[in-house]
């Protein structure tokens, strides 16, 4: 008889022992269905002897029930998933979740029913009714996504499709992609780029794990570059993922794929719809997708064949994960090529100083693009200093940058205004009493939304109303905004050019990929003068008339006490700047600041990047912070404060006593509250040599936490609140 361990997709269960029918084909790796207790759970068959547990006797076992129709995950993959698990303290389960992430993949019809308009028109029409109608004009999906993107009760369109309206239509899910043509277009490349090109293409034929920093200046056709490769291991048969920061950057990338390949990348972010997504991980997982660019939950899907991982903007700090398994996509990449012995391209203008040092140690190859593409320059650099030049009472911007915009609304020239903060300003409070809106369930404040009426938590999603009092001292007409967000300086813009099309780009405003196409095709069409947006416009976009960019306030990320802090300021105005000039027009930035000395806003200032990289690798080096050093962070919460601060001091009690690691705390963290939990903190710093993990799960281990406590473990963190 044959029995085998799998590891099932419960965190809270750990491995699990069976027996194998007879006949049943199973190997290492196969996804099966198995028996627990009255119901059944979903595990994967794992290599013998590798997964921790007691051996249970075998008469105590019972079958398996059936092996479900999807390819076995490969060894590298199942390698992956235990050292994820393993370097993050991560549940095994938890990691491998994420590979089965599209639960409809794993069986169940291969043709769905989906809805959408029928032309005919209801007996009675509603407003609802109405407005559904309206919305669902060339949609096509299960009733429940029609329903989220009408904005109404799937009820109202249950109602709809027994009338007639709305039809069902058979849809075949698992229908093949277009074929990728590695020779559609291939565009000229520059001696640079050509260069770059031929020494990739060589990784990609060599089938060999081999990390590249591609280092190469705003604009100098980083894309164009890695597509050779891409195109090579098309030519091979081999799968490629190129793995994008934001959903928003994808619209861009897309175009570009097309006009490269002939037909679009397969697609792969949390806001596929659900029959979408089984098609692309069935397609993804039998070999027949070939280039998938998507999000960095993408990296842990079950590629068949994977020959090239391109991690682009490969410096932007939303690769990290910082909920669930809290992994930094960009290092788990290279894991992942490491296992598959594949090559890896980091891509970036402003590269993370983690991976420069890789880079500077021969850990990494370093490729570098240093011009910009078809001779065009580098914008100019100026600090405005705002202690000089002082914006009016109540104005953000200053005299240079408001002439700056005169000038280029009269050339008919596009400007971008950067500030990193979303809504119409972060804190307001009463005139009369001085009361300041905080969210209930967070340490912060409510920021006022002028485009959605409202008052919103950016940590926890609360929104409530702008009321007309103040909720303290009924004093009405008495609320006043503090401080400006984007929507305030476009505000402000309009004020001072009311004849400018100025557009707000944040999250908000270009939340999912229909949107960003939008705005990018009104920007490529010049019917946006000014655009003014967060970090979100900050990198990717091309627009070849926008000559100048604004700085609205370079202190900003400077503040708060971010181990990271000069490095991400340094990153996001390197980057902004980088928006300006990359046509045949040169491009002016403007940078206001009331730190014209600080290190980094000078280095900015003097284009001096790799000053500005040894002045802060040493003071890196000097706090034994990554890459000399490592860091963890440690998160106890509980909806009961006392609670939550027993718990932390408990643990505290039992620190371990090490002379390669020393551990702070714990204190109330940042956010001391937030979605309704109090939060304390642990920070750990460790030498290189020191083995973090397996101190901190020992600590861990050897407690027994109450039920209301949770426990998060963060190595590695980028966020410090
Ligand atoms: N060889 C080429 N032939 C034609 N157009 C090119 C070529 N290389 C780059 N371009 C164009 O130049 C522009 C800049 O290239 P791209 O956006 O790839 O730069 P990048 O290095 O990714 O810049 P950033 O880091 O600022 O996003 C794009 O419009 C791109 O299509
Ligand atoms: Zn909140």
């Amino acid at each position: 008889m044959n029995r085998v361990r799998l590891l099932v997709l419960n965190a809270a269960l750990g491995p699990l022992d069976y027996t194998v029918p007879e006949r049943m084909p199973i190997e290492p790796g196969s996804v099966v269905i198995a028996p627990l207790g009255p119901r059944k759970v979903t595990g994967i068959v794992w290599d013998n002897g590798r997964l921790p547990g007691a051996q249970v006797d075998a008469s105590k076992l019972r079958p398996i029930l059936e092996v479900v129709d999807v390819p076995p995950l490969s060894q590298p993959l199942r390698r992956l998933i235990e050292w994820t698990a393993e370097y993050y303290c991560a549940a095994l389960a938890s990691v491998a979740r994420m590979v089965l992430s599209s639960g409809g993949a794993l069986g169940g019809p291969m043709t769905t029913t989906e809805y959408r308009l029928s032309g005919g028109t209801p007996e009675r029409m509603t407003p609802q009714r109405a407005a559904a109608i309206d919305a669902l004009e060339g949609e096509q999906g299960i009733i429940r996504e029609l329903a989220a993107i009408a904005g109404v009760s799937e009820g109202v369109l249950r109602g709809l499709v027994n009338q007639g309206v709305i039809e069902p239509v058979t849809v075949a899910i698992d229908r093949p992609y277009p074929a990728a043509d590695p020779d559609f277009h291939q565009p000229a490349l520059s001696d640079d780029q050509l260069e770059v090109a031929n020494r990739l293409v060589k990784k990609v034929q060599a089938q060999d794990y081999a990390p590249v920093l591609l280092d190469g200046v705003t604009g100098s056709g980083k894309t164009e570059t890695y597509f050779e490769p891409v195109a090579e291991a098309i030519r091979l048969g081999r799968q490629v993922l190129v793995l994008l920061p934001e959903i928003a950057l994808t619209e861009n990338f897309l175009v570009r794929f097309e006009k490269r390949f002939g037909t679009p990348p397969v697609l792969w972010h949390s806001s596929l719809k659900s029959t979408e997504r089984r098609r692309a991980w069935r397609a993804i997982s039998n070999g027949t997708a070939q280039v998938i660019v998507g999000a960095r939950s993408a990296l842990f899907l079950p590629y068949a064949n994977l020959g090239l991982i391109v991690v682009d903007e490969a410096h932007e700090v939303s690769f990290k994960q910082d909920d669930g398994v809290r992994y930094n996509a960009r290092d788990v990449s290279v894991m992942r090529a490491r296992f598959e012995s594949i090559p890896v391209i980091l891509a970036s203008a402003t590269p993370a100083l983690e991976s420069l040092h890789m880079a500077s140690t021969g850990t990494y190859e370093l490729m570098e693009l240093p011009s910009r593409f078809g001779g065009a320059q580098l914008p100019e650099i100026k600090l405005v200093n705002l202690t000089d030049e002082k914006p009016a009472s109540g104005r953000w911007l200053s005299a240079p940058i408001i002439r700056a915009l005169e000038l280029r609304l009269e050339k008919g020239e596009q400007s971008l205004l950067f500030l990193n903060r979303r809504g119409y300003a972060p804190l307001t409070l009463c005139r009369n009493c001085g009361h300041r809106f905080q969210c209930p369930n967070c340490s912060a404040w409510l920021v006022e939304h002028r485009l959605s009426a409202r008052l919103a938590c950016h940590h926890c999603g609360l929104e409530t109303q702008v009321p007309d009092a103040c909720p303290d001292c009924g004093e009405s007409d008495c609320l006043v905004a503090c401080g400006p967000g984007v929507e305030r300086i476009a505000d402000e813009v309009g004020e001072l050019f009311p004849e400018a099309r100025v557009a707000v780009a944040t999250s908000d405003t270009l939340g999912n990929p229909e949107r960003a196409a939008a705005f990018i095709a009104q920007a490529e069409a010049k019917a946006i003068d000014v655009i003014v947006g967060t970090q979100l416009v900050t990198k990717g976009f091309h627009f070849p008339d926008l000559t100048l960019v604004g700085v609205v306030d370079a202190d900003l990320g400077l503040e708060g006490g971010d181990l990271r802090a000069a490095e991400r300021t340094y990153q996001q105005v390197a980057q902004v700047a980088g928006r300006a000039g990359r046509g045949s027009k040169p491009g002016e930035v403007l940078i206001q600041t009331r730190h014209p000395d600080a290190p980094v806003i000078a280095a900015l200032a003097n284009g001096d990047r790799d000053a500005f990289y040894a002045a802060e690798t040493e003071a890196r080096r000097d706090a034994g912070a990554p890459p000399f050093g490592r860091w963890a962070a440690i998160i106890l919460s509980s909806e009961d404060e006392k609670e939550a601060r027993a718990a932390a001091a408990r643990l505290g009690d039992t620190r371990p006593d090490r002379d390669d690691l020393y551990i702070l705390g714990p204190a109330p963290a940042p956010l001391a509250l937030l979605r309704g939990r109090y939060r304390y903190r642990f920070l750990v710093n460790a030498r290189r040599s020191a083995n973090l993990q397996a101190t901190l799960r020992e600590w861990l281990d050897a407690h027994n936490f109450p039920p209301g406590v949770r426990v998060g473990v963060d190595i590695d963190p980028y966020s410090f609140v």
